[in-house]
């Protein structure tokens, strides 16, 4: 990243660092723990929710759990996907083993007026919020879903029983060396219009 420190007056430094989160697919240890993980689940727990719902629940996985939880997943696929069980298996206890660390992020969704389509955006803005942390702390992750976020098997183990559900999971760890090229960011014309009355 370049330094940006002295360009920009001190209000705008936090949106600097906004404006240049990536997500970060390889990752090694460090995974933030203690006082930074802390300020990561506090930042989750600052998204918008509407009616003090308080959907938001984190699942941290890490250490020893990381494995355990590979083979978790490696038996949610036999059951998903008998036919491919042993190739997703082996996929899984690779990426367990690759990975420092996992917060799975989902709604607990309450029955009454807000509909669930809210509580889950909220769950979603908790995990944006969390991955802007991240890259804050100088840490890396990324927001994934793939089969096993939609897999009941996989909800329920993660205290996801329905209609409560995972909104994904986010990788986390420090950024491993990479050459991968940085992708360009969208150009705000395609994405951005301005409604006028006529
Ligand atoms: C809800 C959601 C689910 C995602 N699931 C995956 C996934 O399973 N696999 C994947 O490679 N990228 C997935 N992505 C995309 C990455 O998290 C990431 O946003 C994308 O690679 C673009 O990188 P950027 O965040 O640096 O722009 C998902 C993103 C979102 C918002």
């Amino acid at each position: 990243m370049p330094d940006i420190t002295h360009a920009r007056e001190p209000r705008l430094l936090a949106l600097d660092q906004l404006l240049a989160r990536r997500s970060v697919g390889p990752l090694q240890e460090p995974a933030p723990q203690g006082a930074d993980l802390d300020l990561i689940l506090d930042a989750g727990l600052r998204a918008p929710d509407h009616g003090r719902l308080k959907p938001w629940r984190f699942v941290v996985i890490r250490g020893d759990a990381m494995l355990a939880y590979g083979e978790k997943l490696a038996e949610a696929a036999t059951v998903r996907d008998p036919v491919n069980a042993a190739a997703l298996a082996e996929r899984y206890r690779a990426w367990v083993r690759r990975t420092p660390m996992l917060i799975a992020v989902g709604a607990v969704i309450k029955p009454g007026n807000i509909p669930e389509i809210e509580q889950l955006l909220a769950a979603g803005a908790a995990a944006m919020n969390m991955l802007n942390a991240l890259h804050m702390l100088g840490y890396g992750g990324m927001w994934v879903t793939g089969p096993n976020a939609y897999d009941a098997n996989v909800n329920r183990l993660l205290g996801f029983e329905a209609p409560s559900r995972l909104v994904g999971f986010l990788t986390a760890g420090t950024p491993a060396p990479s050459t991968a090229p940085v992708p360009a960011r969208p150009d705000r014309a395609a994405h951005v219009a301005e409604w006028k009355a006529e």
